[in-house]
């Protein structure tokens, strides 16, 4: 017996609604009116330089800021009256930069933890120690080893997640997302840290996740060949407001982009 948070919806992917969100911190503003939609099933890029505003908005989506004005919306519910458990609810997942796994539990019982948000246990209720009833955990733990598998890491499944290389707990991070079964998918700079090879093997499972799943993406990155590789739309800010949105070769060469990345010396 599951209290699946979509229960009761036709467990369609909505699209998300940003509009005309503002946000100041004492005298520098963050957020200066961005609007963009996420459309179901799209990759969304979110670029722009440092200071530009991607995780001030990344984290007023994820409900850990309340902005001064503007709407956001996920289908027909209003994001900004929820809190960010309640964001879980509506079927939005993110990973943190800085990766918040348990380093001495075994990489699948960090991966059960995120079916925890949508069971009867709860996350309180798996931080406490609190087992799932037996046919619930034999469910969810058949799934995180399903995932695993099809993400190439169910060779590290019982090892403690501790002792595993950073782009590893990055793979890990992002499959303990996934048992959330999200409909958006919020990704904080995935590709931060990776070498080379790593953001281009992550980026393609994005991809292949996606494709498979459906799910939609807010992608906030710096690393420009995993967002114009992956991203069927990108938005780009700056000083906390949109200069453009489009696909991502559009994106790439238009001047306003090519002078906030390169300051003006292209
Ligand atoms: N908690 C905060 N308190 C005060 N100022 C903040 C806070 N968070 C962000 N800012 C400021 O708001 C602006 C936008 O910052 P934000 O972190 O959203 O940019 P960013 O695009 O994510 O940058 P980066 O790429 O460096 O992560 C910056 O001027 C930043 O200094």
């Amino acid at each position: 017996m599951t209290s699946v948070p979509d229960a009761g919806d036709d467990g369609a992917v909505p699209a998300l609604v940003v509009e005309e969100v503002r946000l100041r911190f004492g005298g520098v503003v963050a957020l200066d009116g961005p609007s963009f939609t996420i459309e179901p099933g799209h990759i969304v890029g979110l670029i722009g330089p440092n200071g530009a505003g991607k995780t001030t908005l990344f984290n007023c989506i994820s409900r850990l800021y309340q902005p001064e004005s503007g709407r956001i919306a996920f289908g027909d519910k209003d994001l900004l009256s929820l809190s960010a458990d309640g964001v879980a609810d509506v079927g939005i997942a993110r990973t943190f930069q800085n990766i918040g796994l348990f380093p001495t539990m075994s990489v699948v019982d960090n991966v059960l933890t995120g079916a925890y948000s949508r069971t009867r246990t709860g996350f309180l209720g798996a931080a406490l120690g609190l087992p799932m009833t037996g046919r619930e955990e034999r469910r969810e733990r058949d799934e995180a080893w399903a995932l695993l598998e099809s993400m190439n890491l169910a060779r590290v499944g019982r090892e403690p997640a501790g002792t595993l290389p950073y782009g590893t707990l990055k793979r890990i991070e992002l499959a303990r997302a996934l048992m959330q079964r999200p409909k958006l998918l919020m990704l904080d700079e995935p590709a931060n840290g990776l070498i080379h090879e790593e953001v281009l093997e992550l980026a393609e499972t994005v991809r292949q996740l996606r494709d498979e799943r459906g799910f939609s993406v807010l992608l906030v990155e710096h690393h420009m060949a995993m967002v114009m590789s992956i991203s069927d739309r990108v938005v780009v800010l700056n000083f906390g407001q949109k200069i453009t949105e489009g696909l991502p070769a559009d994106v790439a060469a238009h001047p306003e982009v090519v002078e906030a990345y390169l300051g003006g010396a292209a």
